[in-house]
């Protein structure tokens, strides 16, 4: 029980740190949006999010991670930062 609580407090822990780390990129993104707006960018940009998916990939292979669950997980943030630059 010892072990499961501990194992807990683990994951806890991690997943304040990944919490985190989303906050920070999204405060990166917006900077991104603010520039992107000013030069009447698009808010999305293809080229740059397959590059992105195709890096994440070899990563999540060396990390024993699933390449799709990878991409899904990333496809949830990319659409969020794109909707969040629409709304700047
Ligand atoms: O790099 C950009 O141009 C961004 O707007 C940031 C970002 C990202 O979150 O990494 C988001 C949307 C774009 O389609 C590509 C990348």
């Amino acid at each position: 029980m010892t072990d499961l609580a501990e194992l807990r407090a683990a994951i806890d822990e991690i997943d304040g740190q990944l919490l985190a780390l989303l906050a920070e990129r999204f405060r990166v993104t917006a900077e991104v949006g603010r520039l992107k707006k000013a030069a009447a960018l698009p808010g999305r940009d293809a080229q740059r999010e397959a590059e992105q998916i195709r890096r994440l990939h070899d990563e999540a292979r060396r990390l024993g991670l699933g390449e799709e669950w990878v991409t899904s997980l990333w496809r949830l943030i990319l659409d969020e930062v794109v909707r969040r630059h629409a709304q700047a």
